[in-house]
């Protein structure tokens, strides 16, 4: 695990510059997509390079992490709404070629394994984005995750319903109760995990993450296991890792040709 301290706007660069490597050495990349705030400055950054640098997305395809059960196809906070609006408006995308989770779909069982299906019918994913919840969660894997699971239903904890009130005009009660979500061992299989966090808020579940034991109470931690999981946080966000020094020294003299 390579662990990256540097101010958000560099983050934003240092994941959008692994994205446009990718996509410029294989077009035909797939993409795994976050929501929540963090990935947001990664997504104007990689807009910016599409309008400006010709970055093209036109071969990549792209699978969401999650998504919320049983909010309106308008709804504008279902997590597909929040992807096309966010990034898959403005780049070239193909039609279709952004998938997610139905959280609207009449057998949720039977569209979470269509889903795991179609990750592994397009090759399986090359960059994963990932957020982290303030308890330890990525995707929507909450605390007691299994650690081998799949693409599944899961009940959202008190704490990220409160997180993610304010996207719901701060009242709780709009905030769904369930979600389909990418299980543990579906993000694991991906070959490049790069995770964003910033702000002191995350510092917690961070430390944990890097440098806590292994453990269902902070699901994130399964990402210790990974061959190649890059984790980008602000000061803020590193302000409680143990071995922050080393992180920073080990990245002044990273190598050039070592790459993210
Ligand atoms: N399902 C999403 C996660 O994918 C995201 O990582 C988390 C943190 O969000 P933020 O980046 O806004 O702190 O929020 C939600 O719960």
């Amino acid at each position: 695990m390579e662990v990256v301290i540097a101010p958000g706007d560099q983050l934003a660069r240092i994941a959008a510059d692994a994205i446009e490597t990718l996509l410029r050495s294989q077009p035909d990349s797939v993409l795994g997509l976050a929501t929540g705030s963090s990935p947001l400055k990664v997504y104007d950054e990689l807009a910016r390079r599409h309008v400006e640098d010709g970055l093209g997305f036109g071969r990549a395809r792209a699978f969401m992490l999650d998504e919320y059960v049983g909010l309106a196809p308008g709804h504008p906070e279902r997590y597909r709404n929040v992807i096309e609006t966010e990034i898959a408006s403005r780049v070239d995308f193909a039609p279709d070629a952004v998938q997610g989770p139905d959280g609207n779909a009449g057998d949720l069982p039977a569209a979470c394994a269509a889903y795991e299906a179609a990750i592994v019918g397009a090759g399986g994913v090359d960059l994963q984005l990932l957020g982290i919840g303030t308890d330890g969660h990525i995707a929507f894997n909450e605390p007691g995750s299994s650690l081998a699971s799949r693409t599944r239903i899961k009940t959202l904890t008190q704490q990220t319903r409160e997180d993610n009130a304010r996207f719901f005009d701060d009242d709780i009660d709009r905030v769904p109760r369930h979600c389909l979500t990418q299980g543990l061992a579906t993000i694991m299989s991906a070959r490049h995990l790069v995770l964003l966090a910033t702000g002191k808020g995350k510092a917690e579940a961070v430390h944990q993450l890097v440098e806590g034991p292994v453990s269902a109470l902070w699901p994130a931690t399964i990402m210790q296991m990974h061959p190649h999981a890059t984790v980008l946080v602000d000061d803020a966000a590193a302000s409680r890792l143990q071995l922050a020094g080393y992180y920073r020294q080990t990245y002044a003299s990273k190598p050039d040709w070592q790459g993210l």
